[in-house]
C-alpha cells in the first residue's frame, strides 16, 4: 500500500505503472467510495498507460483531515500528490465530487491537466437545499440513514436484482466511511459552483453519464459540455451514477476511443 502526507493528510494511492514514457492517467473518486471502484476499468488499461489512483481525504484510507472541506481542499491534495510523484500533463479522470475536483485542478493548475474525463459529474451538482437536509440527516442517522436512497441513484434496477452480492460489498464502502470525511465532503458540494472555471477549459475533454444516473442525470451532464467549448459527450447504455462499477467494458471503450481520438496515448 502507498501512503504520503500531503497538506498534512496521509493520501491513500496507488501509482500502477512507470510514468516515464508513458500518458498517466488520474483516477479521482466520487462521493462515499474510494479508489476501488476504478479496479475493472484500471484492469482493461494497465500497461497501455500508468495509472494513479487515490482515495480523497475523508474517503478510504486517507486521512480525514480538518472538516468541513471545500473542493479546493480536494484539488490542493490531488495537485499535491501529482507534484509528489512529479506526474504532469495528466488526464485527469473525475466522477461525480471527483469531476468537481477535475474542474478545480485545471482552473488552479492547467500545467498538471492534459485532458479532462468527467464521469457523471456538473459544473455544480444538487442544490445547496438538498446538501443542506442531507447533512441534517446524517448528524441525526449517520451514513446508514441515507444509504438505501443513494444506491438507489448509484446503480439501476437490474443491478439491484442480478448482482446482489456487489450490491452488499458497495453498500458497505458507503455505509463504512468515515462520517467526518462524508458530511465534510456533502458541505464542498454544498458549496461548489464551477460554472465560471468549465467555460474556461481549453484541453481535449469527454463528459460522460449513466443513462440511468439518478445524481447528475444526462441532461445535467449535457449541461457541463455545453458549458465547455469543444467538449464532447457521451451516454453509457444500462448504468447509473457509478458507470466505472456497473458498465466497465463501455466506459473503458469510451476513455480508449477519446485517448486514440487527441492522440493522447503518445508522451505529452
Ligand atoms: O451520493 C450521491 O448522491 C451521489 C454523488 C453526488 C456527488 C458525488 O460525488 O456522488
Amino acid at each position: 500500500m502507498q501512503f504520503v502526507s500531503i497538506n498534512g493528510v496521509a493520501l491513500h494511492y496507488q501509482l500502477i505503472g512507470a510514468p516515464e514514457g508513458k500518458p498517466v492517467l488520474v483516477f479521482a473518486n466520487s462521493l462515499g467510495t474510494d479508489f476501488r471502484i476504478w479496479r475493472d476499468v484500471i484492469l482493461r488499461l494497465v500497461g497501455d498507460v500508468a495509472i494513479v489512483t487515490y482515495d480523497m481525504r475523508g474517503h478510504g484510507l486517507s486521512d480525514i483531515g480538518t472538516t468541513p472541506y471545500s473542493i479546493n481542499d480536494h484539488t490542493a491534495d490531488i495537485a499535491g500528490l501529482l507534484d509528489y510523484l512529479e506526474v504532469r500533463n495528466a488526464i485527469i479522470c473525475g466522477l461525480s465530487v471527483g469531476g468537481l475536483v477535475a474542474q478545480g485542478l485545471y482552473a488552479a493548475r492547467p500545467d498538471l491537466v492534459r485532458a479532462l474525463i468527467l464521469c457523471d459529474t456538473a459544473h455544480k451538482i444538487g442544490s445547496a437545499e438538498m446538501w443542506t437536509a442531507r447533512i441534517v440527516a446524517l448528524e441525526q442517522g449517520g451514513i446508514e440513514a441515507i444509504a438505501d436512497g443513494v444506491l438507489e441513484k448509484w446503480f439501476t434496477p437490474p443491478f439491484h436484482k442480478q448482482r446482489r452480492d456487489e450490491l452488499a460489498g458497495y453498500r458497505n464502502m458507503l455505509t463504512r466511511q468515515a462520517i467526518g470525511g462524508y458530511i465534510g465532503t456533502c458541505a464542498a458540494l454544498r458549496d461548489a459552483d464551477f460554472t465560471t472555471e468549465a467555460s474556461r477549459i481549453t484541453v481535449p475533454t469527454i463528459c460522460v453519464v449513466g443513462d440511468q444516473d439518478g445524481s447528475t442525470p444526462p441532461e445535467v451532464v449535457l449541461s457541463l459540455a455545453k458549458l465547455i467549448p469543444r467538449s464532447r459527450y457521451e451516454v453509457i447504455k444500462d448504468a447509473g451514477h457509478i458507470p466505472c462499477v456497473e458498465q466497465p467494458e463501455a466506459l473503458t471503450a469510451v476513455i480508449r476511443a477519446f485517448i486514440d481520438e487527441f492522440q493522447l496515448g503518445e508522451k505529452a
